[in-house]
């Protein structure tokens, strides 16, 4: 059984949401699983394996997430570290590299054993008007990809990387 910390920073409810379903799939396959806000600024310490998402905006991971693996830098240096970012460019597999390539900045700090992009959603009522604007340039209507299957394989996929 590994112990696992899935921290997750989230706006409209798609890191969170995938963040559980990871936590599900882990549990089910038996293992010690905390799910965490990275608001809350959780433990990092003595787990075999640490899974980190962070939806984007304007291709970055947001700042609670990001704030949170500075802070933890050196417990990540010496744990397994898998991470995923949640966009809307990930529904487009053209833009696979594009979207892969929002995790840049958090890999000057880890290196990870895995690294993952994953369809989001936009609801336009989670987003503020000042931001709708922004989004209105990228021509982006309400939309929901966030793909449970792909979700749950991932996660089958990272723990067999920590050998037990
Ligand atoms: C203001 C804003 C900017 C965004 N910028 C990007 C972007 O640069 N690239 C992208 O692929 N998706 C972008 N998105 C889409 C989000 O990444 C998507 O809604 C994702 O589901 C967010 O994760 P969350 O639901 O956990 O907050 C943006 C969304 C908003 C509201």
């Amino acid at each position: 059984m590994a112990r696992i910390l899935i921290g997750w920073a989230s706006r409209a409810g798609a890191a969170s949401d995938i963040a559980a379903l990871l936590a599900d799939e882990l549990r089910a396959l038996g293992h010690d699983v905390d799910v965490a806000d990275l608001r809350t600024r959780p433990d990092a310490s003595s787990r075999d394996l640490v899974v980190l998402g962070s939806g984007i905006q304007a291709g970055q991971w947001y700042p609670e997430a990001s704030a949170w693996v500075a802070a933890n830098e050196s417990t990540l240096s010496t744990t397994r570290v898998a991470l995923f970012n949640v966009c809307l460019n990930a529904a487009q597999p053209s833009k696979r590299d594009e979207s892969l390539g929002y995790n840049k900045a958090v890999l000057s700090r880890v290196d990870p054993v895995a690294l993952e992009s994953f369809a989001g959603r936009y609801a336009p009522d989670k987003v503020t008007w000042f931001k709708r604007l922004f989004l209105r340039t990228l021509q982006q209507s309400a939309q929901d990809h966030v793909d449970e299957k792909a979700v749950r394989a991932w996660g089958r996929e990272i723990v067999e990387l920590v050998p037990l």
